[in-house]
């Protein structure tokens, strides 16, 4: 179903993975995927990122990610499956990026995905699974703002101007014990 946010496009399906299926997903992704601790460099020094990550895609396909150059790992066995079913619902993406929020410490700062390999109006297709957690949208000009909670199996699609006019952020939650994995289906654009 859409929701109705100006300058943008956002459509959420929950349970778009039926949750026994959710879970071995992501059971698989927790042991399949090689997780890393991600560095940024800021302020003249290197930082761990507040959460794990990993990149994977069309075999050489290359991303800029914090001024570093990430080569995509090619797909496995659950993340196939995962793209497989995006393209029955008329979506196809050449790479994803995961996220591994170990538990609610782990986090991730207002962006925009709005890097120029992505193209203009990128569609991104967001999978949520194990721990539900706040996401949040800010508007560039007015400043609105709109909270989404992401359950277990639910895909967000944003599209459109979303990128362009949006900001969003997962932000940290201690209380929150347990994890959660995102993946974030993107096409980048290839020279
Ligand atoms: O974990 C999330 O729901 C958001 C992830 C995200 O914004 C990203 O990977 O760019
Ligand atoms: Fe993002």
């Amino acid at each position: 179903m859409q929701i109705d946010i100006p300058d943008g496009q956002l459509f959420y399906y929950e349970s778009w993975l039926e949750y026994e299926k959710a879970w071995s997903i992501f059971a698989a992704l927790q042991h399949e995927i090689d997780w890393e601790e991600g560095q940024v460099f800021i302020f003249g020094r290197w930082h761990s990122i507040p959460r794990l990550q990993a990149w994977y895609g069309e075999p050489g396909l290359a991303y800029t990610y914090s001024g570093k150059q990430l080569l995509a790992k090619p797909w496995t066995p659950a993340l196939h499956s995962i793209k497989r079913k995006l393209e029955t619902c008329g979506y196809d993406f050449n790479s994803v990026l995961l996220n591994l929020y170990r538990d609610g410490s782990d986090k991730m700062g207002w962006h925009r995905d709005n890097e120029r390999e992505l193209g203009h109006q990128p569609v991104i297709a967001s999978i949520s699974l194990g721990a539900e957690r706040e996401f949040q949208l800010r508007h560039k000009g007015s400043d609105q703002r709109v909270s989404l909670h992401l359950t277990h199996g639910s895909l967000l699609i944003m599209a459109g101007e979303t990128q362009a006019n949006w900001y969003h952020q997962l932000p940290q939650r201690k209380r929150c014990k347990a994890p959660r994995i995102n993946l974030t289906f993107r096409s980048i654009i290839t020279p």
